[in-house]
């Protein structure tokens, strides 16, 4: 059984929100731009997790660790830009679950933060959109602190703001890199399954729990 947290931290893309279809068309449209062969969804659902600028270099290379040209990356990087705040959000969706979830946590009365790596302008309009903004009186992007996760940074921020201590944190994510930064900042941690880990089923990374929905929140039981 896990301990009653004071604050809940949840990540955005491949936890509350379905974005793959938009990051894949905001992808595909760099590429085609650049000329350069399409990455489809598949790929693009892989490659999802480390912010905005790893999604490219990983697309301009077809590799997840290699580092593109720099000419060629600074000429990729504002086109996805463009793309992606065109269409964010015309084909992106809440998972099953996820309102009905994130309304019990506003019951319970957890103070609700949302981190995610995804960039700041990108961030607010999707949540805005998904109407689900009102859920979070702190959100921190991929860009707003010097570090973004697995650094325990913006979870440790979110901590300090909202005077709470990590041991009474819990975060809500779907990668390893969700998981590294919750256990770093001493935070517990409950995965989803059905999110994006680099297709990597996410129990090979030891969360303490994993849910298949959001509104599985609902039954949990604390000490
Ligand atoms: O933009 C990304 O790389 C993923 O964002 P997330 O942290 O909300 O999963
Ligand atoms: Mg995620």
């Amino acid at each position: 059984m896990m301990q009653r947290p004071a604050l809940v931290l949840c990540d955005l893309d491949g936890t509350l929100v379905d974005s793959m279809a938009d990051l894949a068309n905001a992808v595909d449209a760099m590429m085609a731009e650049l000329e350069l062969p399409l990455c489809g969804e598949e790929k693009v659902r892989h490659w999802v997790g480390n912010g905005a600028e790893r999604l490219v270099k990983r697309a301009l290379t077809n590799d997840f660790h290699a580092e593109p040209d720099a000419d060629l990356f600074a000429k990729a990087f504002p086109l996805f830009v463009t793309a992606y705040a065109q269409n964010n959000g015309e084909h992106s969706k809440l998972y099953d679950g996820v309102m009905e979830g994130l309304l019990w946590l506003q019951q319970q009365g957890f103070h609700l933060g949302c981190i995610t790596n995804k960039p700041e302008q990108f961030t607010l309009p999707l949540l805005e959109k998904l109407d689900i903004k009102r859920f979070f009186p702190l959100v921190v992007s991929g860009d707003t602190l010097p570090a973004k996760k697995p650094d325990p940074l913006p979870l440790l921020h979110a901590a300090q703001f909202f005077g709470v201590l990590p041991a009474d944190s819990l975060f809500i994510g779907d990668s390893i890199n969700d998981v590294l930064a919750a256990r770093a900042a001493g935070f517990s941690v409950i995965c989803v399954s059905y999110g994006y880990n680099h297709g990597q089923d996410i129990r090979t990374a030891n969360p303490d729990s994993v849910l298949d929905s959001l509104v599985e929140l609902t039954t949990l039981s604390f000490n």
